[in-house]
């Protein structure tokens, strides 16, 4: 296995919470585990939840040290492209992670997006459920409906050649994040897909690994109908901006 057992590279795993005091601990306790090999700091960027997520954050910071978890607290709820941005401010790392709090993105997976980027040297290795080896796990029908047809439509319309637009686990090399991220617009769920297709305009080196999501178990989602309007609208500016 290629590896950087401390070596020079360091991961800044970004992780937005809004919400999420029952899965921060274990989400970080994992990450800790899987890049135990690794240099890498935590940055969690929390939007004022009402149930208390930062005060376990400061818990947890005394444990594991401040120099590994950051807290990058905002005073409210900002939406999730605008947390990424907020997160990579004070991300000191040159490879940047994106990866949800409540373990629908599981950090045993980190490896392999290490792996792969140093096997090809990719500015950007991004999560895909949907080739062999990826999946969705625990979604009900309405949702694995709604997340194949947002896919399946960007795809007719946009032909980025990435094959999971929506998804949000990925690893950037940080100044391409820092270039792409200059040219997005999109505040909401709709970023991971701006994101994904200005980098591909751009001439990026995308590379995919696949990883099942596993639906969450403690909380809820926070992806409503309004976000669906928005990707809906972040289509159409797409289609006629790129
Ligand atoms: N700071 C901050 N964090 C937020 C916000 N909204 C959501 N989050 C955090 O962002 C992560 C994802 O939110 P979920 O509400 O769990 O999203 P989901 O419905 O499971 O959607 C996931 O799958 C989609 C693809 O099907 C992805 O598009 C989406 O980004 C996410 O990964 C969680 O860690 C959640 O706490 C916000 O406004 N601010
Ligand atoms: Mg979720």
């Amino acid at each position: 296995m290629a590896e950087d057992k401390k070596g020079e590279n360091k991961y800044s795993i970004i992780i937005p919470t809004y919400n999420e005091r029952l899965n921060i601990a274990l989400i970080i306790y994992l990450v800790f585990k899987h890049l135990k090999d690794f240099n890498f700091e935590v940055i969690v960027v929390d939007d004022g939840s009402p149930d208390g997520t930062q005060d376990i954050v400061k818990q947890l910071q005394q444990v594991y040290g401040e120099d590994h978890i950051l807290l990058r607290p905002r005073a409210k709820k900002l939406g999730l492209g605008t947390a990424y941005v907020h997160g990579l401010k004070h991300a000191s790392g040159n490879f940047v992670v994106i990866m949800d709090a409540d373990l629908s993105h599981h950090p045993k997976y980190l490896p392999s997006f290490i792996k792969k980027q140093i096997e090809t040297g990719a500015s950007i290795v991004t999560g895909t459920r949907y080739v062999t080896g990826g999946g969705v796990h625990g979604w009900n029908l309405m949702r694995k409906l709604t997340s194949r047809g947002a896919n399946v439509l960007a795809q007719t319309l946009l032909w980025p050649g990435v094959s999971d637009l929506t998804g949000s686990f990925r690893l950037y090399r940080k100044s391409a994040l820092e270039d792409i991220i200059s040219s997005v617009v999109s505040k909401g769920y709709v970023f991971q897909m701006e994101m994904i297709v200005r980098a591909t305009r751009k001439g990026y080196h995308i590379e995919e690994v696949p990883i099942t999501f596993v639906d969450r178990v403690y909380g809820s989602s926070k992806l409503g109908g309004s976000e669906i309007v928005e990707y809906l609208k972040g289509l159409l500016y797409l289609l006629v901006t790129t």
